[in-house]
Parts: structure tokens; C-alpha cells; sequence
């Protein structure tokens, strides 16, 4: 069986308990305008291309199969003729065309966790899957939690939680702790930021604190969730913890800007929510979970 990976990061710190191997999953079915992975939304490979270093050697033009790279200074690119089939890249010596996502088997991505068995066992660590969102490539992401579960390594699933229930009931035998990210407890709110509804995200979060480990990660940002009223739904959303055992207020930080470059997509242009708003939704929370933000540490 394989998947679409954009990227697996070894010796992670912000992905769960201890050092983890993150492995990222591409395709998302939200667009939340801040996603500091924009190369993680499209579910098929993609061609990033960095503004400065071609040669203009034409090499990329010569091979490309659908006339989607043409020569000249830069090289000029029709991102709609482009399948990502990644040939330019192979051949492109100065290194400014690369290719995003690349099928891999389940064995393959093993491979790559299990060269951090050992960080795992010293630092209570282990693997998360994120992405994108890894539960739509629900048929390999069981076959990998199984894998690993099987291996007594640590699984945590990183998630916004927009997917049928069916899929966290498949997973649940082989995952650790999952990371459920809420982005804003506003209906219309979040349909306009994020270009999905928030129901099922509720309804299904209702259902998983009652039968998992869950830390609730919520990124803030000035501007979109630092209302009164944000803060009171969240309030509203967390009041019976269940199984919560943390939530993480991530400040917005604009970390993935390079990469809008190289998609060829305007950067956005958010701040975090300041150190004074940041207090007020962990005061507002902490009644009912321990809350943490970078502040503390
Ligand atoms: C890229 S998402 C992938 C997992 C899943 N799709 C989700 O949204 O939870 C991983 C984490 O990054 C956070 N994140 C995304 N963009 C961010 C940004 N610009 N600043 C801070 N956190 C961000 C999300 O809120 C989420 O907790
Ligand atoms: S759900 Fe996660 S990966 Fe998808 S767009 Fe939002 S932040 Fe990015």
C-alpha cells in the first residue's frame, strides 16, 4: 500500500510528548488562510521553484513533457500545464526547481521511523502523523498506525478533525494521543478562514475526548480568533474535558512565507495574537485543562 508524503521531519520537539519523527501527509481538505504548509493542501505532487539560481540552461524546457517549463532567463512557468511529474527537477543542476509530495509505500516510511527507535525509548518520543490532514489517506495511515503499534512505538495523529467519525473509530486501536487542532468556535467564522464547516469538527472532538488522549492545539491569530465571542466559544467547546489532558495556544508566526514564493501564491500577511490576549484565552481555559503558549517556555 502507499501514500502521498511531502516530507518526513526527524527530531521533532512541537509534535507531541518527547523528540518524534513527523511525517506529513499531502492533501488537506481545508484552506485555512494562515496554513504555514501551503505545499500540504494540494493532495498532488507540486513544483516549487525558487526565484533566484537558474542558469537558464534549458535543460528543464528539453525534458518537460507538457510544455509547462519554457526557456529563458528565469524560466518561465504555466503552472496549468504543469502535472507535477517532476522531470524538470531531476534534471535541474543549479537546484531552483523541486518537486513537493512523492508516493511511498508503507514500508518505506517505516524505514524512516524506525532510524529513530532510540530517540523514541531516552525521550518518551515517538511518531505523528500530520500533514495536510493524514486522515484522508485513511487506508495507509491505519496501516502505518498498525505498524507502529505493533513496534510498541508511540503514534500520535495531528488532525483538524473534519473527516467522518469512521475514520477516528479505525485508528483508535493504534493511536496514542491525537493532536486536534480548533481553529474558530464560530460557525460562519470558520467556513469563511478556512473554507470548511465546524460542525462535524465539534461533534466528532464531543465523541473523541471521551474515548482517547487528546491535546487540543488552537493556533491565535490577531484579527481572525481573539474576539470575546471566539473566546467564550471555546470556552463552550472545552468545558467537559473529558480526556483533554493539554491545550496549546499556538501564536501565528509566518514561518511558511518562503514556501507561498516557491508555489507562486501571495504570502498572508496575519499577526499573532499579542502576549496580553494570549493570557486572556489561557485564563479563560485553564478552568477546565492545563493550558500552555511559548510564553511559558
Ligand atoms: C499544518 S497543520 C497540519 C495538521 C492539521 N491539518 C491541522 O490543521 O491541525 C499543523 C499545525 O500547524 C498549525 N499552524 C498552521 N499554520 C500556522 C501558522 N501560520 N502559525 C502557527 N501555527 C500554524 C495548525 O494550527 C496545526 O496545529
Ligand atoms: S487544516 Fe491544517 S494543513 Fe489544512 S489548511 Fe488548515 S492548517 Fe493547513
Amino acid at each position: 500500500m502507499d501514500g502521498m508524503i511531502f516530507d518526513i521531519q526527524h527530531f521533532s520537539i512541537h509534535d507531541g510528548p518527547g523528540i518524534r519523527t513527523t511525517v506529513f501527509f499531502k492533501g488537506c481538505n481545508l484552506r485555512c488562510l494562515w496554513c504555514h504548509n501551503p505545499e500540504s493542501q494540494e493532495r498532488a505532487p507540486q513544483l516549487l521553484i525558487k526565484e533566484l539560481g537558474c542558469i537558464a540552461c534549458g535543460s528543464c524546457a528539453a525534458v518537460c513533457p507538457t510544455g509547462a517549463r519554457r526557456l529563458g532567463k528565469g524560466g518561465s512557468f504555466i503552472p496549468e500545464l504543469c502535472t507535477g511529474c517532476g522531470k524538470c527537477a531531476s534534471v535541474c543542476y543549479p537546484g531552483v526547481l523541486e518537486i513537493s509530495g512523492k508516493t511511498m509505500t508503507v514500508s518505506q516510511v517505516m524505514e524512516e521511523i524506525l532510524k529513530d527507535v532510540s530517540l523514541y525509548r531516552h525521550s518518551g518520543g515517538g511518531v505523528t502523523f500530520s500533514g495536510g490532514e493524514a486522515m484522508l489517506q485513511i487506508n495507509f495511515l491505519e496501516e502505518l498506525l498498525r505498524e507502529c503499534a505493533g513496534s510498541g512505538i508511540h503514534t500520535a495523529v495531528d488532525t483538524a478533525g473534519s473527516v467522518p467519525w469512521e475514520h477516528f473509530r479505525r485508528i483508535l486501536p493504534y493511536t496514542s494521543l491525537f493532536l486536534y487542532d480548533l481553529k474558530c468556535a464560530d460557525g460562519e467564522l470558520h467556513q469563511r478562514v478556512t473554507g470548511a464547516d465546524n460542525r462535524l469538527i465539534a461533534e466528532n472532538l464531543k465523541r473523541l475526548k471521551d474515548t482517547a488522549d487528546v491535546w487540543v492545539r488552537i493556533p491565535c491569530i490577531r484579527g481572525i480568533n481573539d474576539s470575546s465571542a471566539e473566546k467564550e466559544g471555546f470556552r463552550e467547546l472545552l468545558r467537559k474535558p473529558g480526556r483533554i489532558q493539554r491545550i496549546d495556544l499556538l501564536p501565528y508566526h509566518s514561518f511558511g512565507e518562503g514556501k507561498y514564493r516557491l508555489l507562486g501564491r501571495p504570502a498572508p500577511d496575519f499577526l499573532p495574537m499579542d502576549a496580553v490576549q494570549m493570557e486572556e484565552l489561557k485564563k479563560a481555559l485553564e478552568e477546565y485543562v492545563p493550558v500552555y503558549h511559548s510564553l511559558d517556555q
